[in-house]
C-alpha cells in the first residue's frame, strides 16, 4: 500500500490517492469525517480552524461504500481558498504589480529559508503553502481509511496527548489510566487526566500572550496485533523503523520512541526484558511491556507503544530576527496567522501515521487483492501463533 497527498495550504483542495487497499473493504466516511474533525479540534488553535469545516469526498476506488481494488482518490476542500483565489490561483498569471502575501522574511524553525535556497523561489509563499502542516488533515483521511482496515482485522489505535510544554520551560504531564479509548474522546485535549486541563490551558494562554508558542508529547496505542508484523531480515522490513519514518515525516515531530524510550538507556537489562509467558487460550505473551511491543523489528503481540515529541510551533506573534531575502537586511521574522501549539491535532496526526505504517506492513505480508482473504489469512495466522 502506497499514499501521495498534493495540495497546497491556501489552494483550492487537498488530494490524497492511496494504492494497494484490498477489494472488499467497507468504507465509512462518517468515520473519516469523525476523525477530520478531532484533528481541527484542541486548545490553543489559530484562526484557521473557524474558517474550515473539512469534509472527504470520495472519488475514486469505492463503489457503494466498500473498495474496489483500485487507487482510492480522496478530496478535502480548502474553505479559505475563496480569501486567496487571485494570489493561489493554479492557472492564471501572476500580475507582477501584486506583491501582497509575498514572504521575503523567512521564520527560523520553519521550511521557508531552506526551501527557497533548494527550489528557487524568491517568493517564500511558494514553500509554506506546501511545507503548511495543512497537509496533515489529508494524511488524516488517508490514515482513517488505514484505521478500517485494522479494525476490521482486530487492532485498534488511540492517539492522545501526553504531555504540554510550559511557557517557562517546564512541563505539564497528563496522566496514564486504563480506560485510555473513553477519557481521549470525552474531552477536546485527548488528554487523560480531567484536572490537569485547566492548567494546560492556563501554560497555553500564557504563551499565546506572550507570543511565544508550545510542544508536547503524544502517545499512540495499537492494540490487536498478531506477533510477527515486520521482519528482522533486512534494515528496510524492520517495523520499528517504518513506523519511526512515518511518525518523523509528521510537521513538527522531532522524536520517536517505543514503550519505555529513552529510560531505557539507563537501566539494567533485568528492568528493560519482558519475560515470555504462555498460556493455552492465549499462547505466548510478555510479563511487561518496556520495549512497548517490538522485538527484532517485529510485532510480539503486545500492545504498540510509540511515543513523539514535538517542537513547539515555529511562527512567533514576537518574532525572532531574520533576514530580508531581497535586501538582506536584518529584519523581525515574517509572522503568518498561526497556532500556539497544535498538540492536540498532533495526537491524531501522529496516531494515523501509525494507522499507515502498520497497514503498509500487513498489505505487505498478507493477501492485498480481496480483503476477505485477507482477513481469514490473518486469522489463520493468529491461530498458528497461539499453537506455536
Ligand atoms: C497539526 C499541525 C499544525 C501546525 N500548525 C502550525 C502553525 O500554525 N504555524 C506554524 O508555524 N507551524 C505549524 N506547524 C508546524 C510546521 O508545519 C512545521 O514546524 C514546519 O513544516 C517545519 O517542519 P519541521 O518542524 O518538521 O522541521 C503545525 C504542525 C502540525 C502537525
Ligand atoms: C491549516 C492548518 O494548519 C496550518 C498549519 C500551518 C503551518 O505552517 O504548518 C500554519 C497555519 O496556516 P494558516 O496561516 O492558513 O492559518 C495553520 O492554520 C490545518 O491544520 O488545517
Amino acid at each position: 500500500m502506497e499514499f501521495m497527498t498534493a495540495g497546497e495550504s491556501h489552494g483550492p483542495q487537498l488530494t490524497g490517492v492511496i494504492t494497494g487497499i484490498p477489494a472488499g473493504l467497507a468504507i465509512d466516511v462518517t468515520s473519516i469525517n469523525d476523525a477530520l474533525a478531532k484533528r481541527q479540534g484542541g486548545y490553543g488553535r489559530g484562526a484557521r480552524q473557524k474558517i474550515e469545516h473539512d469534509q472527504v469526498q470520495i472519488v475514486g476506488g469505492v463503489r457503494h461504500g466498500v473498495t474496489l481494488g483500485g487507487p482510492i482518490a480522496l478530496v478535502i476542500v480548502n474553505r479559505d481558498h475563496d480569501h486567496w483565489q487571485a494570489i493561489m490561483d493554479p492557472v492564471a498569471k501572476a500580475n507582477p504589480e501584486n506583491t501582497l502575501r509575498q514572504v521575503q522574511r523567512p521564520r527560523a524553525g520553519h521550511a521557508d529559508l531552506v526551501g527557497g535556497q533548494k527550489y528557487g523561489h524568491r517568493d517564500l509563499r511558494n514553500v509554506l503553502e506546501r511545507s503548511s502542516a495543512r497537509e496533515t488533515a489529508m494524511k488524516v483521511a488517508i490514515g482513517a481509511v488505514c484505521e478500517q482496515l485494522l479494525a476490521a482485522l482486530g487492532i485498534h489505535l488511540v492517539g492522545y496527548v501526553q504531555s504540554v510544554g510550559a511557557h517557562d520551560g517546564g512541563r505539564i504531564e497528563t496522566d496514564d489510566v486504563t480506560a485510555i479509548k473513553a477519557a481521549v474522546n470525552a474531552n477536546d485535549l485527548r488528554v487523560l487526566d480531567a484536572n490537569r486541563v485547566s492548567a494546560i490551558h492556563a501554560a497555553i494562554d500564557d504563551a499565546r500572550h506572550a507570543g511565544d508558542t508550545l510542544g508536547g508529547t503524544v502517545r499512540v496505542v495499537a492494540n490487536g496485533l498478531p506477533a510477527g508484523i515486520g521482519s528482522y531480515t533486512t534494515a528496510p522490513a524492520k517495523l520499528d523503523g517504518q513506523i519511526a519514518a512515518a511518525v518523523m515525516s509528521v510537521n513538527a515531530i522531532k522524536g520517536v520512541a517505543f514503550g519505555d524510550g529513552f529510560a531505557v538507556a539507563d537501566r539494567p537489562g533485568s528492568t528493560v526484558m519482558d519475560a515470555i509467558t504462555w498460556d493455552a487460550d492465549h499462547g505466548y505473551q510478555r510479563a511487561s511491556n518496556h520495549l512497548g511491543g517490538l522485538e527484532g523489528g517485529m510485532t510480539n503481540g503486545m500492545p504498540l507503544v510509540v511515543t513523539a515529541a514535538m517542537k513547539p510551533i515555529p511562527t512567533l506573534y514576537h518574532p525572532l530576527p531574520s533576514v530580508n531575502i531581497e535586501t538582506k537586511a536584518v529584519s523581525l521574522a515574517n509572522v503568518e496567522r498561526s497556532d500556539t501549539t497544535a498538540i492536540v491535532p498532533a495526537s491524531i496526526v501522529v496516531e494515523m501515521a501509525v494507522a499507515i505504517a502498520l497497514t503498509q506492513a500487513l498489505c505487505a505480508q498478507f493477501d492485498d487483492s480481496n480483503f476477505a482473504r485477507m482477513k481469514a489469512q490473518v486469522a489463520a495466522y493468529r491461530e498458528e501463533l497461539r499453537r506455536f
